[in-house]
């Protein structure tokens, strides 16, 4: 992406960070990036960790800026994007809203109507450049607004472009919230290992070297995760026995249920804070 675009982050807490980390992984300038975050130890984690400007103003931060990322929560985006209107107007810059539900319209309502927005779902990995997300643009986004937004978040990870709006929801129940169902999973098996008799850290490398082996080779391999899956599984052998215990506590199901109520959450959210 060119390094000569200037990107001003509102809010600085974990979405903004693993952005923050993956850009400056990526070799972005460090001081093309500005991040504005309330809370003065964040502000000196993100200085010293990462060599970004910071500032406790939201004004300061919007100066000069060609992309804007509000990674506020979002029951205080409106609250800032009102705050940036103005400012953003006469910078000319686009607006990347990374915030769970709030939907295109009322950003563009508390923004302005020329306002240049993109919405977008990324997730935590970013910060390691494996991140996952997804956006959509509103008509006011120009060609190269639009190819700023995309590689700033292709910088961190893979970027997808949606059509449909409603999709996000399901987008922040799968990859926005998905990395937190795989850390469970982690956390579960490890401490499995140490009840069956293992010291913690075996327990614990034996658990991520595994997790990351099966990504790595679900992402690699021409098979779908269930061929893969039953090619550890040998007839009579101890992951059938594993495998029967998770289908009689019907985890599928659990996955499902969780995944539904994720998405439900976002759409809530988006007609708690939005006004139609
Ligand atoms: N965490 C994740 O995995 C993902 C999060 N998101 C979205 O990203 C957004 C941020 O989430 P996350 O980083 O987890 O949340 P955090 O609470 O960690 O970060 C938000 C930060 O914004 C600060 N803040 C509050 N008010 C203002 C303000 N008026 N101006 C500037 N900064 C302000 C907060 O300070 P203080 O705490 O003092 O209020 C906090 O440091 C959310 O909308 C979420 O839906 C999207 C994808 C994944
Ligand atoms: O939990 C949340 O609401 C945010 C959005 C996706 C991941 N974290």
């Amino acid at each position: 992406m060119s390094t000569e675009s200037q990107i001003a982050f509102i809010g600085g807490g974990n979405m903004a960070r693993s952005l923050v980390g993956g850009l400056i992984a990526d070799g972005y300038p460090a001081q093309r990036i500005t991040v504005s975050e309330p809370e003065p130890e964040r502000r000196e984690q993100l200085r010293s960790r990462f060599g970004v400007a910071v500032t406790a103003d939201n004004g300061e931060a919007l100066e000069g800026a060609d992309a804007v990322v509000l990674a506020v929560k979002p029951q205080t985006v409106r609250t800032v994007a009102e705050e940036i209107a103005p400012a953003l107007g006469q910078a000319g810059a686009v607006a990347i809203s990374i915030a769970a539900g709030v939907r295109l319209a009322d950003l563009q309502r508390w923004l302005g109507p020329q306002a240049a927005v993109v919405r977008a779902m990324p997730n935590t990995p970013s910060l390691i450049q494996s991140g996952a997300t997804a956006l959509i643009a509103n008509a006011q986004v120009s060609a190269a607004q639009h190819s700023l937004a995309e590689s700033l978040l292709r910088a961190v990870g893979q970027t997808q472009w949606l059509t449909d709006e409603a999709q996000m929801d399901a987008v922040t129940a799968i990859s926005g919230s998905g990395p937190a169902y795989f850390f469970l999973l982690m956390e579960a098996l490890e401490e499995a290992g140490v009840e069956l008799g293992l010291d913690r850290e075996t327990a614990r490398l034996l658990t991520l070297e595994t997790a990351t082996g099966a990504a790595r080779m679900a992402l690699e391999s021409e098979d779908t995760p269930a061929r893969l899956r039953e090619r550890v599984t040998s007839p009579g052998g101890t992951t059938e026995r594993a495998l029967g215990v998770l289908d009689d506590a019907d985890l599928r199901g659990a996955i499902q249920r969780a995944a539904e109520a994720a998405a439900h959450r976002a759409h809530e959210l988006g007609n708690l804070l939005g006004e139609q």
